[in-house]
């Protein structure tokens, strides 16, 4: 600007500077933003998308940085992302922050991605912050206790803090491993089954009776998957088990309102995203995408994923409900 003022009247650089061309284009860009997903509203939207966020050690690599930097990246995409999401009202984001296996990377790059939690994440949780202005519920999925204590605080303190906020949840997966969840939801159902099982026939055996236990049902191993932990549970969303939808609804119903803790589920997984054309779930919600899940595998390294991949992913998704609500 110091070298226009030479050649341009003083009040025209004076509007120049209130004018701000970085401003302008900030708001062009978030009018054009507001307008794509007002328009992509008007069709179905998914309740439940996943993201992997695959490609940011790609990423610096590429452009000869190190790989803490390319995480960074990839936070400030997932920050992106998640405001696309709340634009298109999508009630539950699932991301894959952390691998069990993750541990065994280089202690820089575990320390970074450590740092991102405890730091940034965190920040974003805090009072005026993003997830406090946009009512989003954040909650931790997978092994909590593999953490190191000043990270499990962190945690804990965004899941304190947010523990009200009704609009959206954004659930991070950090440590996890779809196998390891799904092991633990089966020795959850073990116990739960053993427990009320003993209870029922000890009951039972003091009338004189039997009983033949609790069916072990997908469904009953489904409800103890990290995924539906109440606590990343919208109250609007909750689904009882088929088994338990009858009581549910005459519960719901009854004039005397007894208390009822239904197991529940959330809405099942719509859409699960990987980028960085890498065509592997690599241990990562494979129970919740066995059925109905779409699956793009997208081009783009995941801190270059934007508004043009996601209105790729959600139109073709539109396009698949559509075609089906004709069919059927
Ligand atoms: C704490 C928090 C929410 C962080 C957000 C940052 C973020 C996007 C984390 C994902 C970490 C990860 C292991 C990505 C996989 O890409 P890669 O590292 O395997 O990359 P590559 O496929 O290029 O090797």
């Amino acid at each position: 600007m110091s070298s226009l003022s030479l050649y341009i009247p003083h009040p025209i650089l004076h509007l120049l500077h209130l004018f701000n061309p970085s401003r302008f284009i900030t708001n062009i860009t978030s009018h054009f933003q507001s307008l794509i997903l007002r328009i992509l509203r008007a069709g179905p939207i998914p309740r439940h998308v996943a993201f992997v966020m695959d490609g940011n050690r790609r990423f610096a690599r590429e452009r000869g940085w190190v790989v803490r930097r390319g995480h960074e990246e990839g936070f400030e995409s997932l920050k992106s992302t998640l405001s696309l999401c709340v634009g298109l009202r999508i009630r539950y984001i699932t991301v894959y922050a952390f691998s069990i296996d993750n541990f065994a990377r280089p202690k820089d790059e575990v320390e970074g991605l450590l740092e991102l939690t405890r730091g940034r994440l965190r920040r974003l949780c805090e009072a005026g912050d993003y997830m406090q202005s946009h009512d989003i519920k954040v909650t931790f999925l997978g092994r909590r206790e593999m953490l190191p204590p000043d990270v499990l605080d962190a945690v804990e303190s965004m899941e304190r803090d947010t523990s009200t906020h009704q609009s959206a949840v954004l659930n991070v997966c950090c440590p996890y491993t779809s196998r390891d969840e799904i092991t633990t939801a089966v020795k959850r159902t073990m116990e739960e089954v053993e427990s009320s099982a003993i209870s029922i026939s000890i009951l039972l055996y003091e009338l004189g009776s039997s009983f033949a236990g609790r069916d072990i049902t997908p469904r009953l191993i489904e409800s103890h998957l990290a995924t539906n932990d109440p606590r990343s549970l919208l109250a609007r969303d909750l689904v009882p088990l088929d088994d338990e939808k009858e009581s549910f609804q005459e519960k719901e119903s009854s004039c005397e309102k007894k208390p009822h803790h239904p197991r529940v589920v959330a809405p099942p997984l719509d859409i699960l995203v990987r980028t960085s054309d890498v065509h592997r779930l690599s241990d990562f919600l494979m129970w919740q995408t066995s059925s109905g899940t779409q699956l793009h595998f997208v081009k783009a390294l995941w801190p270059q994923f934007g508004l043009r991949e996601m209105v790729r992913v959600l139109l073709a998704w539109q396009r698949g409900v559509l075609t089906r609500r004709l069919r059927d």
